[in-house]
């Protein structure tokens, strides 16, 4: 895809995802891999229901600013998300309601806060790892996600929200919109008494794809 096929796709698909809410206010963040080895991201402060194709932010592999508007505050932990997993294209950070009540339990489990019950969890996300509470904007949620990006296609910023990755901007925001309904299902069902997935089957699950 060309680089204005790419500006007009986020616009499109942040948009689709304010007008589901999934997204709220000026919450969230995107990213995704330009052609040129440079990035493209969502302003800071800016609204996924309003942005304009011509203003996204573009920065390189450093952080500086090439063009558009000022970039998000969060581009430090998208680009070493992008440094240390060569597979990930595009970059999703969301407040979404439910993976974001999440993110304020008490005793998550910080390898993995979703303890597998459905089959689409483990095939686009696998685990879930929960990086410790920063105030947004913190370098150290870089320094946080740089450790795991290899290993982990999602994240669970404590107090705060998700941050999931994707081979391009499509399937980021798949595997956003997934995790979040899994997140709703674990809510739904926290108290219940839950047949969840047993490792032979979570086995079976992994390394088949989507
Ligand atoms: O929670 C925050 O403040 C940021 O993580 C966020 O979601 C929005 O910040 P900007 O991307 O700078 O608008
Ligand atoms: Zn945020």
């Amino acid at each position: 895809m060309t680089e204005q096929q790419l500006r007009e796709q986020m616009v499109t698909l942040a948009r689709s995802m304010f007008e589901r809410g999934y997204a709220t206010g000026g919450a969230g963040n995107l990213s995704l891999k330009l052609p040129n080895g440079h990035f493209l991201a969502t302003p800071t402060g800016s609204s996924f229901g309003r942005l304009d194709a011509e203003r996204l932010s573009v920065i390189d592999i450093d952080g500086n600013h090439i063009s558009g508007d000022r970039p998000s505050k969060e581009v430090a932990f998208h680009l070493a998300i992008y440094r240390n997993n060569s597979e990930c294209n595009a970059i999703v950070h969301l407040h979404s309601t439910y993976l974001t009540a999440l993110s304020c339990l008490e005793g998550l489990d910080t390898d993995n806060a979703i303890k597998p019950f459905t089959p689409y969890f483990v095939m686009r996300i696998g685990k879930l790892p929960v990086i410790p509470y920063l105030r947004p904007g913190d370098p150290r949620i870089a320094e946080e996600l740089a450790k795991r990006a290899k290993d982990y296609r999602a994240f669970l910023l404590a107090n705060h929200g998700p941050v999931v990755t994707g081979s391009d901007l499509i399937d980021a925001v798949d595997n956003a919109e997934e995790l979040e309904e899994t997140a709703k299902l674990a809510l739904m069902l926290d108290g219940k008494p839950i047949r969840y997935l047993s490792e032979e089957e979570i086995t079976d699950l992994q390394g088949r794809g989507k």
